[in-house]
């Protein structure tokens, strides 16, 4: 993170300035020019949330939330946020782009907020892609919010709201709008807000992740917004990546921005995280049941763990898998109804369960969005009952979700690009925290996978791979298990899946209608509901759900002992379900030193992570040379 260079920009839209404007601007310019030589000598020394000019009850805010330092992008931003500057913000996934806009945000609103009358309209609009997002921005501003003990009022609208509950979520005259841009334009429609109160009110307007907003299909509902938006409105365009989207967007909303971007030398590397261990296994695709169901049950890999399938029906097969041998798991797809999805979120990120399936949307086709486009135009439709569960068009697993506290990430099935690898891998090691990724990768995801390499590849030194092969799993340890593995395989039938499948979605319908009433009456509530319950009417065998100790390899178990004294060693020992992951957040991280991961060698002596005496290019030690089936059932 350190060597990381913001370069500040100056932006001139001159379409939309007159001449004193544009005369202020050149003035702009040129102050513009010294805060750029400042901006470098600020990034030799780092600064403290004080000396960037924060308020004493945001700063004990985040000293309760376990933030002491900021980010980079939080250094660069907040200070020209607080003068009041246009910015467009780019800086790589997890590095703390949202709190880089929202403490100015409300400290601008604090001091607003004075004393004032209340606006007839929110004085600031976050506008986000996904609901999902929607609700974790509403999530973090309310809760400054409540620590900052302000007089400061959030909503959050989203485009499956009434009209009636908008009007009531907008009736107490809140200060900050969080919302998805469709809802902006139905509430116009709706009459329950007026374009001529937000042009009076409107001072602040957030784009979130405004790389995605475009390609979403909001352009439309954009420009409906942008066309009432008061010029003196500060605007600020937040985005992990260059796009043309994003300069378009730029155009049409922006004045004269500060844009603080990556140098672009260092553009490619400073996209990836910096603080993920990249690791991968080479298997046929059959054999990816066998080698997950080795990393999660001989405990090679930290928890939590979110796993990443192309396709929701793999879901369900890798759930109901996993739950034969005793592997409870939730899963997260864009079928599922929108409150079902929230609350799976927020169970996982209290960490009421450990294993997160996810289906993120690079494998919804274009194709797919639009029929859930279409299907959610026709929600009143009442004879299309029979028809296929609809997709969420606002649904996004990836993008910008902030899984609370995930230690590995693992690519069951391969990302189709290397962008989605980057925003997947994304969800660990967030901000200042490490984590890990594995990819199980089978032939037909090789090419895939050479061209992610290739990207990763230091520009300076081709030949050093940033993803390694998973030193911790031996040959013998994932023979050991192919037996059961499998038999359990075959049981869980095309057509156990489609049951499943829909049994599932049938559940959460119901329970989507509970957690409705549910959060209106306890919006901080998260045991109502569990979302890892077994699918399957029978329950495990025993002898699938614990692996008797002969038959796990010796240095697997070595490797397992590592992870969990790392584990304790990180003040992660709860079991699943347990709930206590918010106890643990002050808790130091592991220090490199105990990481097996990074010091573990399945030959004995100590060496970094890579290849090693008797370990095969797919990093699964072959010292043995056994790789017989051992039938052991
Ligand atoms: N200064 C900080 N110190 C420690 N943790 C931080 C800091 N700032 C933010 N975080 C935490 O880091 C995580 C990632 O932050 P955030 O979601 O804002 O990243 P992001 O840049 O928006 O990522 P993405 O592009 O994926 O949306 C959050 O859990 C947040 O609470």
């Amino acid at each position: 993170m350190g060597k990381t260079k913001y370069k500040p920009v100056e932006d001139v839209n001159s379409e939309v300035v007159d001449d004193v404007e544009i005369a202020e601007e050149v003035e702009e310019q040129r102050n513009d020019g010294e805060e750029e030589e400042e901006e470098q000598k600020q990034e030799e020394t780092p600064k403290s949330f004080e000396e960037l000019g924060l308020d004493s009850r945001l700063i004990r805010a985040l000293t309760k939330k376990g933030i002491e330092k900021p980010t980079l992008i939080q250094q660069s931003a907040i200070p020209y946020i607080l003068e009041g500057k246009d910015v467009v913000a780019r800086a790589k996934t997890g590095s703390g782009k949202t709190l880089a806009y929202l403490l100015p945000l409300l400290q601008k609103l604090f001091s607003a907020d004075s004393g004032s009358k209340k606006k007839p309209a929110p004085s600031a609009f976050i506008l986000v892609p996904s609901r999902e997002l929607c609700q974790q921005v509403y999530a973090e501003v309310s809760s400054l919010i409540e620590l900052c003990r302000v007089q400061l009022k959030a909503v959050q609208l989203t485009s499956s709201m009434s009209a009636s509950d908008m009007r009531n979520a907008l009736a107490g005259l809140p200060e900050i709008l969080v919302s998805t841009p469709a809802c902006i334009p139905k509430c116009f429609a709706a009459g329950v807000l007026e374009p001529t109160a937000v042009s009076e009110s409107l001072a602040i307007l957030v784009l979130d992740e405004a790389d995605l907003l475009l390609s979403y299909g909001y352009e439309d509902n954009l420009r409906s917004v942008t066309s009432i938006i008061p010029r003196r409105c500060q605007c600020l365009l937040m985005s992990a990546t260059t796009s043309s989207d994003v300069e378009k967007l730029k155009k049409l909303i922006l004045h004269n921005p500060i844009v603080l971007t990556l140098t672009e030398e260092n553009n490619k590397e400073e996209a990836v995280p910096s603080n993920v261990q990249q690791f991968w296994i080479s298997c046929s695709a059959q054999d990816k049941l066998l080698h997950i169901l080795a990393l999660l049950k001989l405990e090679v890999v930290q928890k939590k763990i979110l796993i990443f399938i192309n396709t929701i029906d793999m879901g369900f097969r890798l759930k109901l898998f996993l739950e034969k041998f005793g592997i409870k798991s939730a899963i997260l797809n864009g079928e599922l109804p929108q409150n079902s999805r929230l609350h799976i979120l927020e169970q996982f990120n209290a960490g009421l369960f450990d294993y997160l399936i996810a289906t993120d949307d690079n494998s919804q086709t274009k194709k797919q969005k639009e029929e859930a486009k279409g299907e959610e135009n026709k929600e009143n439709n009442k004879n299309n009952k029979r028809s296929k569960p609809k997709l969420d068009a606002e649904f996004g697993v990836v993008r910008g979700i902030d899984f609370k506290k995930v230690h590995t990430v693992i690519n069951f099935d391969m990302p189709q690009s290397v962008t989605g690898y980057i925003h997947r891998i994304g969800r660990t090691g967030r901000a200042y925290s490490s984590g890990s990724s594995v990819s199980l990768v089978s032939p037909d995801e090789m090419e895939g996978f050479e061209d992610i390499k290739s990207f990763l590849a230091s520009d300076k030194n081709k030949d050093s791979d940033i993803i390694t092969p998973f030193p911790l799993l031996t040959e013998n340890a994932v023979e050991s298990l192919r037996y059961r593995a499998e038999d359990v395989a075959k049981s869980v039938t095309r057509i156990a899946v489609r049951e499943s499948r829909a049994q599932d979605l049938r559940n959460e319908i119901i329970n989507s209608e509970k957690l409705k009433a549910h959060f209106e009456a306890n919006p901080r509530d998260l045991d109502l509901l569990r979302h890892d319950k077994p699918l399957s009417k029978t329950a495990p065998a025993p002898h699938l759900k614990d692996i008797p100790e002969y038959l796990v390899d010796p240095k697997t178990q070595e490797a397992s002992k590592m992870v969990k004294l790392a584990r304790a060693a990180m003040g992660n020992t709860r079991r699943s379900g347990g709930g206590g992951g918010r106890n643990n957040k002050n808790k130091k991280r592991s220090r490199k030193g105990s990481d097996p991961l990074k010091t573990f060698n399945p030959n004995g002596s100590k060496r970094g992570h890579g290849g090693g005496v008797g370990q095969k290019k797919d990093g699964r030690d072959s010292s043995d040379g056994s790789t017989k089936k051992q039938k052991t059932v």
